[in-house]
C-alpha cells in the first residue's frame, strides 16, 4: 500500500503533510485567524439562490441505507472477506448507524451460508438482509438463516432475458409471486428488484412491481446494474414508478460513468426510500454509491437530520478497515477522507478560507472528525497564508515583512518543489535575517544543489531591483517599535530584506 498516499507518514488525520491546519478539531483556532468556521449551512435557501422549491415527491430528508459491502461490495475483484473480517465491518457499518446491512447469497457456498447465520446472531441494530435469486430454492435457504429479510433479484432487461436466465417476463412474474408470498409467511421483510432496470421495458417492469406491490412486497426496487442510466432518467423511472405502487423504492447504482451518488440522489428526490451503498464504493467493476459520498452529499442537503441518523466520524475508520480488507488505497480525490479533501492551496482560496471556511467547503471537516488544512508551500501561495504560518510559527512580522518573505518563498517555489520544513527554514532564516548586521544574513535555504543556489541567486536579485519604498517605510516604523520594546538601540538600523541598512529616525 501506498502510505504517503494512505497519510500513514502524516501528521493528523487526512494525512495531508504540506499545509497548516486552519481552525480544525485537532487544534481548534490556533492560529487565531479564522472566524465563522462552523457556520456551515449551504442549504440556507438565502444563500442559494438555485436552490429548487421543496418538492413533496422528495425523500432527501427521509431515507434509508442498505449497505451493501458484504454483499455487492464481496463481488470486487479484490476482496476476499473472511468470517471475522465480515464481523468487524459488520459491526463498524452498525456503529456508524447503517439501517440495513446486506449480505451475500447463503446459496453462494456454505461458508457464506454459516458467516450469514452467524452475523445475524451479533444482535446488532441494523436489520440484516440477504440478497437472493428469484428461485424457491435460494429463498428457502435464505429465510433459515435468521436474516430480518430477502432482497429478491432478476434480470428484466432483454439483454440479461435472453443471456443470462432465458425466463420470460410472465414467468418472471409468477415466480416473483411465489417467493415473495413465501418469504411474507415467513414474517420477513422482502423486497422484489428487477436488475438492469433502465435497459428493461417499463411496461414489463410496472406490470411485474405491480403485481408483487399489491401481494404486499415491501420494497421494489430499481437497478442500474450497468451503470447507464443518468440523474434526468432516474428521476423519471423512479417518479413513474411512485405513482403506481405503494411499497417503498430501494434503488442500486454503478458507478461506470461516475454518476452513481447524483443518481441515487436524484432518485430519493423523485421518491425513492432506500439507496443501496457500499463502503468505498466496491461491488462489481468499479462498482456502486460509495458510502462516504452519499453520506456527504445528503449532509448537504440537510445536515441535522444526517447528523441525527449517523455517526460521521466513524466513516475514516471504515473505510480504513475495509481499503485494508480489500488492499487498495483510499483515492486521493475520495469525498471527505481522500488525503486533500480539506486542504486549500491557491492563495485567493487560502486567505478567503482562513477568514471563513464556508468561503470554500461546502462540507465542515469537523462533522467527520477530520481536519481542514492550509497549503503554504509552492509558489500559488499568497501572504495571508505565510501570515498564517508565520503566527503559528511564534514568529512576529510585519504585514509588509511578511509580504517580502513571501516573495522569496514564491521565488523559491518556482525553482523547485518545497516542503513544509524548507518553506519553514526560509520563513526562519528570513526572520533571523532581520536581525543581523548586512552582510551577515544567512542563506534562506541551506539544503539547495549547487544549481539551485545560483537560481535563486538570480531570483534575489531581480527581487532587489523592485521598488519597495512603501513596504520599507512600513519595515522601519513597525522594527522601531519591536526594538524599543525589546529594549534595544534601534539607532543601528534594522535590516531589510535587500540586505540595505534602513536607518531609524
Ligand atoms: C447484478 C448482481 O450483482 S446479481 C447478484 C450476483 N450475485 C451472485 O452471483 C452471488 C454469487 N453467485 C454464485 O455463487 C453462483 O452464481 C450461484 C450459486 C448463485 C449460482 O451458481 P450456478 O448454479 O453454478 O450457476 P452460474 O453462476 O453458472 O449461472 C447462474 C445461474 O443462475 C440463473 N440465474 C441468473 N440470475 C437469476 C435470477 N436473478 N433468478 C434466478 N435465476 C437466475 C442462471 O440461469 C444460471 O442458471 P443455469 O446455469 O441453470 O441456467
Ligand atoms: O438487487 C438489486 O437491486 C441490485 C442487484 C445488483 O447488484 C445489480 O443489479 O447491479
Amino acid at each position: 500500500m501506498c502510505s504517503s498516499c494512505n497519510g500513514d507518514a502524516a501528521p493528523a488525520a487526512n494525512g495531508q503533510s504540506n499545509g497548516i491546519i486552519v481552525n480544525g478539531p485537532t487544534n481548534g483556532t490556533a492560529n487565531g485567524t479564522a472566524n465563522g468556521a462552523n457556520d456551515h449551512t449551504p442549504h440556507n435557501p438565502r444563500q442559494m439562490p438555485f436552490s429548487l422549491p421543496s418538492d413533496y415527491l422528495s425523500n432527501v430528508s427521509n431515507f434509508k441505507i442498505i449497505e451493501s459491502t458484504l454483499r455487492e461490495g464481496e463481488q470486487f475483484a479484490n476482496a476476499f472477506f473472511d468470517t471475522e473480517t465480515k464481523i468487524r465491518i459488520a459491526k463498524a457499518l452498525d456503529d456508524f448507524g447503517v439501517e440495513y446491512i446486506e449480505l451475500t447469497s447463503p446459496a453462494s457456498s456454505e461458508q457464506s451460508r454459516l458467516d450469514c447465520k452467524r452475523i445475524c446472531s451479533l444482535g446488532l441494530k441494523a436489520k440484516i438482509l440477504t440478497h437472493v435469486r428469484c428461485n424457491m430454492q435460494d429463498a428457502k435457504i435464505a429465510v433459515e438463516t435468521g436474516v430480518d429479510g430477502l432482497d429478491i433479484v432478476i434480470g428484466t432487461s432483454p439483454q440479461l432475458m435472453q443471456h443470462s436466465h432465458g425466463k420470460s417476463v410472465d414467468y418472471i412474474r409468477e415466480t416473483a409471486l411465489e417467493v415473495v408470498q413465501f418469504v411474507k409467511s415467513k414474517g420477513l421483510e422482502v423486497r422484489f428488484s428487477s436488475e438492469d432496470s433502465f435497459r428493461s421495458d417499463l411496461v414489463d417492469l410496472l406490470n411485474i412491481y405491480s403485481a408483487v406491490d399489491k401481494i404486499g412486497v415491501n420494497r421494489v426496487g430499481i437497478a442500474d446494474t450497468i451503470g447507464v442510466a443518468n440523474p434526468r432518467q432516474v428521476y423519471e423511472l423512479i417518479r413513474t414508478l411512485r405513482g403506481c405502487v405503494r411499497a417503498d423504492i430501494e434503488t442500486h447504482f454503478h458507478n461506470d460513468t461516475g454518476c452513481a451518488i447524483a443518481n441515487a440522489y436524484c432518485a430519493l428526490e423523485a421518491g425513492a426510500t432506500h439507496v443501496d451503498t457500499s463502503v468505498l464504493g466496491i461491488g462489481e467493476r468499479n462498482g456502486i454509491t460509495p458510502l462516504g459520498g452519499f453520506v456527504a452529499r445528503m449532509l448537504v442537503a440537510n445536515r441535522d437530520y444526517v447528523r441525527g441518523k449517523y455517526d460521521l466520524t466513524k466513516l475514516k475508520a471504515i473505510e480504513d478497515l475495509v481499503a485494508d480488507a480489500v488492499e487498495v488505497n483510499i483515492p486521493f480525490n475520495n469525498p471527505v477522507t481522500g488525503f486533500c479533501a480539506f486542504t486549500h492551496k491557491a492563495g485567493i482560496h487560502a486567505k478567503a478560507i482562513i477568514a471563513n471556511p464556508t468561503t470554500y467547503e461546502i462540507i465542515n471537516p469537523a462533522d467527520f472528525g477530520m481536519t481542514r488544512y492550509v497549503h503554504f508551500t509552492s509558489r500559488l501561495t499568497g501572504w495571508n497564508a505565510i501570515k498564517s504560518r508565520v503566527n503559528q510559527l511564534g514568529l512576529e512580522m510585519t504585514d509588509s515583512q511578511i509580504k517580502q518573505c513571501t516573495t522569496r518563498i514564491k521565488a523559491m517555489a518556482d525553482i523547485r518543489k518545497l516542503a513544509i520544513e524548507d518553506t519553514d527554514a526560509i520563513i526562519h532564516t528570513f526572520y533571523e535575517n532581520l536581525y543581523l548586521g548586512h552582510g551577515d544574513e544567512k542563506p534562506l535555504l541551506e539544503n539547495v544543489t549547487p544549481e539551485e543556489r545560483k537560481k535563486f541567486a538570480q531570483k534575489e536579485a531581480e527581487l532587489s531591483r523592485e521598488p519597495q519604498s512603501k513596504e520599507l517605510d512600513e519595515v522601519v516604523e513597525h522594527q522601531t517599535d519591536l526594538l524599543a520594546t525589546n529594549g534595544i538601540d534601534s539607532s543601528n538600523g534594522v535590516k531589510t530584506l535587500n540586505g540595505e541598512v534602513a536607518t531609524v529616525t
